[in-house]
């Protein structure tokens, strides 16, 4: 279905090279069929170019018509002006598809021509290995067919959660943002282990295979974290003396507060961008 498909990037940051990396190594979609444009900063798709042969264009010179995905990857701000620079250059058939946090789909529908498909999506950096863990949430006026393709396109990027709009938000503070959180704490078992003499790749290393087994064992296993801790404590033994200190230095409030954190900072700028529509 994705092979007829071309698909086009307003955008040509580290989201929309991640997402253009996950899609080329599925080979479903032919590099040149996707099209990659920025506000400014050409050389930087010079670079994309080069390294994944996509096509690239100035933002006014793209062939619209041609185009079946339009997906905007500039950041929220940008928004509102590049929707009304598009309105009225999109074929009606085409699907505006967002992965900017906070623009909600009504946003979209509000500023583009009535009837116009949209799809609200938050994948995360991950899509780059295809490992994302993304969610799409449809428009009003959203087709199945294209629906379905482009949750296959998602696809290509790792799993694809449908989710109801409301849930969005949320998504973002576990998922979108979700990455960072674990980059984090990774960099400070790294830090601890290289204070305590190890050699620097090896620490990092280690952190992450550390992460990557544990994450993989609920993935394969159908076990609830608390078994799987359960698998691992022994009485009075070392896990019980580390958890002790993790639940003393609130570890999972710590998670919960990041979490809840990052999904009001998406529900604001929803409102701060919504705030500047102007009724036409
Ligand atoms: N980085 C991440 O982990 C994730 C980012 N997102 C969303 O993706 C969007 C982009 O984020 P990043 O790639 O991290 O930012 P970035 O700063 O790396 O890239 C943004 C790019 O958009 C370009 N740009 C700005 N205004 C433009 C316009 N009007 N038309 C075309 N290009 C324009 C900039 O020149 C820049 O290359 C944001 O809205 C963010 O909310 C969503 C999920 C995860
Ligand atoms: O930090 C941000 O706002 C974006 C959205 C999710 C990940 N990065």
């Amino acid at each position: 279905m994705l092979k007829q498909k071309t698909i086009a990037f307003l955008g040509a940051g580290n989201m929309a090279e991640a997402m253009i990396s996950g899609m080329i190594q599925t080979e479903k979609v032919p590099a040149n069929q996707i099209i990659v444009t920025n506000k400014c900063n050409y050389d930087r798709l010079n670079i994309l170019e080069d390294k994944y042969g996509v096509r690239t264009a100035p933002i006014t010179e793209l062939p619209y018509k041609e185009i079946d995905f339009l997906i905007l990857a500039m950041k929220p701000k940008g928004a509102e002006e590049t929707l009304s620079t598009i309105k009225d250059l999109l074929p009606s058939n085409q699907v505006v598809i967002s992965v900017l946090a906070g623009i909600t789909t009504s946003f979209m529908e509000e500023r583009l021509n009535t009837g116009q498909e949209v799809i609200r999506v938050m994948p995360n950096t991950s899509s780059m290995i295809q490992e994302s863990a993304t969610a799409m949430s449809l428009g009003t006026y959203t087709n199945e067919d294209n629906a379905d393709a482009v949750n296959e396109l998602l696809e290509c990027m790792g799993e694809v959660y449908v989710i109801e709009e409301d849930q969005m938000d949320i998504f973002t503070g576990i998922a979108g943002s979700g990455p960072a959180y674990f980059y984090y704490l990774m960099e400070q078992m790294e830090n601890v282990g290289k204070v305590s003499g190890m050699n620097d790749k090896m620490a990092r290393k280690i952190a992450a295979q550390t992460v990557y087994g544990a994450a993989k064992m609920i993935m394969e296993k159908e076990e609830a974290p608390a078994e799987l801790i359960d698998n691992i404590v022994s009485p009075n033994g070392t896990t019980a003396a580390g958890l002790d200190a993790l639940k003393k230095h609130n570890g999972g409030e710590a998670i919960t507060q990041a979490i809840n954190n990052a999904a009001k900072r998406s529900k604001e700028i929803s409102k701060e961008l919504d705030g500047v529509l102007v009724p036409s």
